[in-house]
């Protein structure tokens, strides 16, 4: 039994091994098809010859057959000993008369292997041709007498046979059935098909006598339809019926195959038109359309066109190889923080409550003030928010509301309480708003803020769950549109938290592959809990020890490489055709942008400079130019700011900043003047603090509580992301060789790189005095590109440093520069 089973194991593994090796073996290189194909095109032709002279030399090379190996003997055949043998098998013992359909198969393999055209419609070929070549030997088995020429030893047995067994009558009815079959089956005709050919063309033929022009025989072969006619110029002349049909039958298999043309002998007007467009990867045929309904026989000459190839063909092959790139791949285990991390502070709290005597006292007080100033309310209307609690007023008719807003000050001075904003009125609305904070302020903690199903469900590229409005719906903003954000808030109020909030969105949202953060802290001790995830979010620069940067001097390095970066970024947005980082990711998924030329996915990337003002005040504009070009520039291409200050002063987010700077979020501060810097309004003054905010994206500004994420609550998150499996680094970025690590002008000749010729051409060329496209072209790292354009500019081919814009370029073209540098 043992044995038994171990046999049959044995033989299903053979089988499975040997069924491709075997496919493969009787894969024909080029030259072994076109070799074969020729030979077999020849033979073809030799056997035809052979045939052809058997007839008329039978009978006296039939005696000599026996003396094959007899040289003194030479048979009459054309072909000799080898066409009289070859001849005598086929025809007289085998088929006769219809063994010549032989050397035509022959001949026509060797062309289709010559031409490597479809081995399946080929097959077809050889499998009807012996059915014709049998059935007609089989027929001409009934005038046979004996067996011979006609019919062959095989086909005057057979046709005996089928006698003895079903008689001459059964015999002819069978013969003719199998006809029918072949005509009904190969030929695709059927009764009406041949009626209609048949009166299509009795008309054609009275149409000749009538027209002197129409004189072709070979339309009446192909008039088979009384519709619009294709006649494929290129094709069809040579064709048999049958082959066409055959072709239409194949119409799914030759789709793939660039070696054959399809044609529809029953053609509509629209069936022509929809096949080119199916095909865009054949060869251009011209088609003639001739109508029959046109007594004038107009002739229209219609020329397809061809689609050039795409390259999506490739990369749609390839998505269909390796699906689409996935950039999270490599860690795809990654698992996001839980929300059972982060702390629910309602427990503490218990929520948002309504104090009923708490309002009808506001409420009171409201409308006693605002009688005081003669204005009777129609209506009032409470909503009650985390931190303050929001009275919609109407006003009695005739009260203008700019009444109401010139009161503004006496009002909130009577109300007499800390934080009190007046909206006069409301946007969108007729009515004027009031808020009073609440006696009890409750905290929005930031797990209420994730769990909300508007920041889950949000579809945005960088979202940001911010916190709490006052009508209590989260607030869930996108930062790629904003596209970069000033914060600003005395300090105390809220400003770091809120920092946190927006990391912390990030992380639950956001997939190490896709966004990356460079974090500056002047103050050092901020943003410090995110060290951890380092080598999951962070980027830093090539030779940076710490990705957090505390430094100055290493932000203006860091803030010139984004800058590069930048263009970097740009250079490849502009080759793959796109306009964004989104359409630029997408191309790359699906893998339309070829990595071997530089592209690879982008993510995004978050700059968050905490305490912007002490920057500033120490490095000036060296940080201001940076950051403005990446401000006006960036957002295009995923690189989104996030700028936080203690003071709003107009020194420190200055008009450029501002005007770039279109999404504000201002904590609580101290004066209206920095109010206005920070939200160009008053407003920000009258918060009460404690991440009570106000957010404006360029027009309207909303009131939100900031949700709340405490230190240890962050500690968690960062432990729980970097306990898991990361990149092997930060994300790099471009390296960036400030001034003061140039080497000065007076390089030596002899020290040049030895691509300096080259580097001096790539930079002549372009006309722009860059090392990063240096590195492009010559595929350097940064610090030998850095070198090279320092050489450049020492031998006077490229202007000095000029912050992060390219160098000027000198020389204007390549004669001007060989000419330079032959006379140094
Ligand atoms: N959204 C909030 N909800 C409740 N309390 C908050 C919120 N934000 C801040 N606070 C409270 O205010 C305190 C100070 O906040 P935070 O450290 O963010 O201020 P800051 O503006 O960054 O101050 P500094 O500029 O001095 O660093 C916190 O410790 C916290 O108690």
């Amino acid at each position: 039994m043992a044995k038994k089973k171990t046999s049959s194991k044995r033989k299903t593994t053979t089988t499975k091994k040997t069924k491709t090796p075997l496919k493969q073996r009787f894969k024909l290189s080029n030259q072994q098809r076109v070799i074969l194909g020729s030979f077999l095109f020849f033979l073809g032709i030799a056997l035809f010859f052979a045939f052809i002279s058997f007839f008329f030399n039978w009978k006296t090379d039939q005696s000599e057959l026996s003396e094959f190996y007899n040289r003194d003997i030479s048979p009459k055949n054309w072909l000799s000993k080898f066409g009289a043998t070859v001849s005598h098998f086929f025809i007289f013992n085998g088929f006769g008369v219809s063994a010549l359909v032989i050397p035509v198969m022959t001949s026509l393999t060797g062309v289709y292997l010559f031409f490597d055209l479809n081995k399946k419609r080929l097959l077809g070929f050889w499998f009807w041709g012996a059915l014709v070549m049998l059935w007609v030997s089989v027929v001409l088995g009934f005038v046979e007498k004996g067996g011979g020429l006609l019919a062959g030893v095989v086909g005057f047995e057979i046709n005996d046979f089928l006698r003895d067994y079903i008689g001459f009558i059964g015999t002819v009815l069978l013969l003719a059935f199998l006809a029918i079959v072949y005509i009904v089956v190969r030929l695709k005709y059927t009764p009406e098909k041949i009626s209609q050919s048949l009166r299509s063309t009795q008309r054609d033929t009275s149409k000749t006598t009538r027209t002197s022009k129409q004189t072709s025989n070979q339309k009446d072969k192909e008039d088979a339809e009384p519709k619009p006619i294709i006649e494929d110029t290129s094709n069809l002349v040579n064709n048999k019926t049958d082959d066409v049909l055959q072709e239409k039958e194949k119409k799914e298999e030759t789709k793939s195959s660039p070696d054959t043309k399809e044609i529809n002998l029953n053609p509509t007007v629209n069936d022509f038109y929809a096949d080119p467009k199916n095909r865009d990867d054949e060869i251009p045929e011209k088609l003639i359309i001739k109508s029959e309904d046109n007594p004038e026989d107009i002739e229209m000459e219609v020329e397809t066109t061809v689609e050039e190839e795409v390259v999506e063909n490739i990369s749609a092959k390839l998505v269909k190889d390796f699906g689409e790139f996935d950039p999270k791949l490599e860690l795809g285990n990654y698992k996001f923080p839980t929300i059972d991390l982060l702390k629910d502070y309602s427990v503490q709290t218990g929520g948002i409550t309504i104090d009923q005597g708490e309002l009808e006292e506001n409420k009171n007080r409201i409308v006693e003030t605002l009688k005081n100033y003669k204005i009777e309310i129609a209506q009032i209307k409470a909503t009650v928010g985390p931190t303050v609690t929001l009275y919609e007023i109407v006003p009695e008719a005739g009260i203008r509301i700019s009444k109401i807003k010139n009161l503004e000050d006496d009002i909130a001075l009577s109300l007499a309480a800390l934080g009190i904003r007046i909206i006069a009125p409301i946007p969108g609305k007729g009515t004027i708003g009031i808020e009073v904070p609440n006696k009890k302020s409750t905290i929005v903690s930031m797990r209420s803020a994730i769990a909300s199903p508007k920041f889950q469900n949000a579809e945005m590229a960088l979202p940001l769950s911010l916190g709490k409005t006052i009508s209590n719906e989260t607030f869930v903003v996108d930062l790629a549109k904003m596209p970069h954000l000033l914060m600003a808030g005395a300090t105390g109020q809220g400003k770091s938290v809120g920092l946190n909030a927006i990391l912390t969105s990030l992380l639950y949202k956001k997939h190490p592959a896709e966004v990356k953060f460079v974090l500056v802290d002047p103050k050092k001790v901020e943003l410090t809990l995110f060290n951890k995830i380092e080598r999951h979010y962070l980027a830093k620069l090539p030779d940076a020890e710490e990705a957090i940067i505390t430094d100055n001097n290493k932000v203006i390095n860091t803030l010139n490489s984004l800058c590069i970066e930048m263009d970097n970024r740009y250079d490849l947005l502009k080759q793959a055709m796109v306009r964004n980082i989104t359409e630029y990711n997408t191309k790359f998924k699906t893998r339309k942008l070829n990595p071997e030329n530089g592209h690879r996915f982008l993510p995004y990337i978050v700059l968050v400079v905490d305490e912007f003002a002490d920057l500033i005040m120490t490095a000036g504009k060296e940080v201001e130019t940076p950051i403005a070009r990446l401000a006006q520039l960036a957002r295009a291409i995923g690189i989104h700011l996030i700028i936080a200050t203690q003071r709003p002063s107009v020194n420190v987010i200055t008009g450029m900043i501002k005007a770039n700077f279109p999404a504000r979020i201002a904590f609580r501060v101290t004066s209206k003047i920095d109010s206005r810097t920070i939200l160009d309004t008053g407003g920000a003054d009258q918060l009460i603090g404690r991440g009570d905010m106000l957010f404006t994206q360029g027009n309207d500004i909303v009131r939100i509580q900031c949700a709340f994420v405490d230190t240890p609550e962050v500690e968690r998150i960062t432990e729980y992301i970097g306990s898991q499996k990361a990149y092997p680094d930060a994300h790099l970025l471009p390296e960036y060789v400030g001034e003061e690590s140039g080497t000065g002008l007076d390089i030596d000749k002899s020290d040049r790189d030895k691509l300096f010729n080259e580097a001096a051409e790539v930079i002549v060329t372009a006309q722009q005095g860059s090392a990063s496209l240096l590195q492009r072209k010559l595929k350097l790292g940064y610090n030998r590109a850095g070198r090279l354009i320092d050489q450049l500019e020492a031998a006077g081919v490229v202007g000095p440093f000029e912050g992060s814009k390219a160098r000027q370029v000198l020389v204007q073209d390549l004669a001007s520069l060989h000419q330079l540098l032959d006379n140094e």
